[in-house]
């Protein structure tokens, strides 16, 4: 394992049981000291199976685990949860309720743990933590005195304690209200970064993936389907889930004919094709993001508005085609156009991708781009 390698998984799989296809399946993984990977899928990708096997609550099948150059699983050997240099963050915060603030941060420097063997270290570094989470003057209070924005803190601040190799946190925000979790997403992240730990974090919310992430790991059916940065993955979304997934883009049936794709929505060159010898009447299906469909109003064309969703800072427009297929496009609230008028669609070529039709072809990199 490169020293810069915190955590190395190759083909890690678990199946709780022979009838059902495995929950992780093959995974290889790398992440890097200090790095911050999230995990991002829909219910049942995956996702908690996995970073429980790299927290040693579940136990692989096959493959390897090693966290900081120490083999945690593989064949015939096991490191229990506790000796794995781990720190974990719930969904529910899982605090202590008998003890305050600071005993719940302290509790995992009492356990032994050789960085820590003496009270005034123990308490030197309580107060560091509450410090890094912001927490200063609630030491002394019990979890049902804190909200639920300031639990999670707690529990941040006591998987951090005791500078842990890796801090793994599963959903740790789904239980917040809609702004204290945009707020402490952001705060998460800081205080990382600012306390320089590695991290894997799980949640199906795409928007949070982003803000929190250096690497997004995109999951599927137990497998990885792309990693990479945030940008990488809206950019060049490897296949059709991803990028219905990731950007929830518009794909639109295209023919090949002459040397341009033909679409109800017009012809386009698609210029990073044509070097490529493709046999006429090929379809493809074009990837067109929703931030990319221009519209203006033209009484002669043949896609109709036929919803409008106004956001404060953006507009949402369902636009109906000749076909009766409907496209979703996302403008700036200056667009203000009437639900029932004609429209014409617009889109630049360089903003379209081409995924090959077949199912089975689903998982190479787009044609084109
Ligand atoms: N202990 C278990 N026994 C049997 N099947 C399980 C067990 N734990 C998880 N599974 C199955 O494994 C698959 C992956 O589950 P997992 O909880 O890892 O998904 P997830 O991506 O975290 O989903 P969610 O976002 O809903 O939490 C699911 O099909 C689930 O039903």
């Amino acid at each position: 394992m490169h020293p810069s390698v915190i955590l190395h998984l190759e083909g890690v799989t678990k199946q709780f049981s022979p009838a059902i296809a495995p929950a992780v399946a093959s995974i290889n993984l790398s992440l890097n000291v200090g790095e911050i990977l999230v995990f991002l899928g829909p219910s049942g990708c995956g996702k908690t199976t996995l970073l429980r096997l790299i927290a040693g609550f579940e136990q692989p099948q096959l493959g390897t685990i090693e966290i900081n150059g120490k083999i945690v699983a593989g064949l015939n050997q096991w490191i229990p949860p506790e000796q794995r240099d781990v720190g974990m963050v719930f969904q529910d915060y899982a605090l202590f309720p008998h003890l305050t603030v600071a005993k719940n941060i302290a509790f995992g420097l009492r356990q032994g743990n050789k960085k820590f063997e003496t009270k005034r270290q123990i308490a030197s570094r309580v107060t560091e933590v509450i410090s890094l989470v912001s927490l200063e003057g609630l030491e002394n209070r019990y979890p049902h005195q804190l909200s639920g924005g300031q639990q999670q803190r707690v529990a941040l601040a006591r998987a951090l304690a005791p500078r842990p190799a890796l801090v793994l946190l599963d959903e740790p925000l789904s239980n917040l209200d809609a702004q204290i979790r945009l707020k402490l997403r952001q705060e998460l992240r800081d205080i990382l970064k600012a306390a320089g730990t590695s991290a894997i974090f799980v949640t199906h919310d795409q928007e949070e993936a982003f803000a929190i992430s250096d690497r997004v790991a995109i999951m599927q059916n137990g497998h990885i389907e792309q990693i990479g940065t945030a940008l990488e993955i809206y950019q060049m979304p490897r296949s059709r889930f991803v990028a219905e997934f990731v950007t929830q883009a518009n794909f639109v049936t295209a023919h090949y004919r002459g040397r341009l794709w033909e679409t109800e929505l017009g012809s386009f060159a698609l210029p990073d094709l044509s070097q490529q010898d493709i046999p006429q009447g090929t379809q493809v299906e074009l990837m067109i993001r929703q931030e990319d469909l221009q519209i203006h109003p033209d009484e002669q064309a043949d896609v109709v508005i036929c919803d409008r969703i106004f956001l404060g800072r953006e507009l949402i427009y369902h636009l109906r085609t000749a076909s009766g297929q409907v496209l979703v496009a996302r403008t700036t609230s200056k667009m203000l156009l009437p639900v029932g008028i004609c429209v014409k669609v617009t889109v630049e070529e360089t903003a379209l991708y081409a995924f090959p039709i077949h199912a089975k072809a689903l998982n190479k990199q787009p044609l084109a781009i």
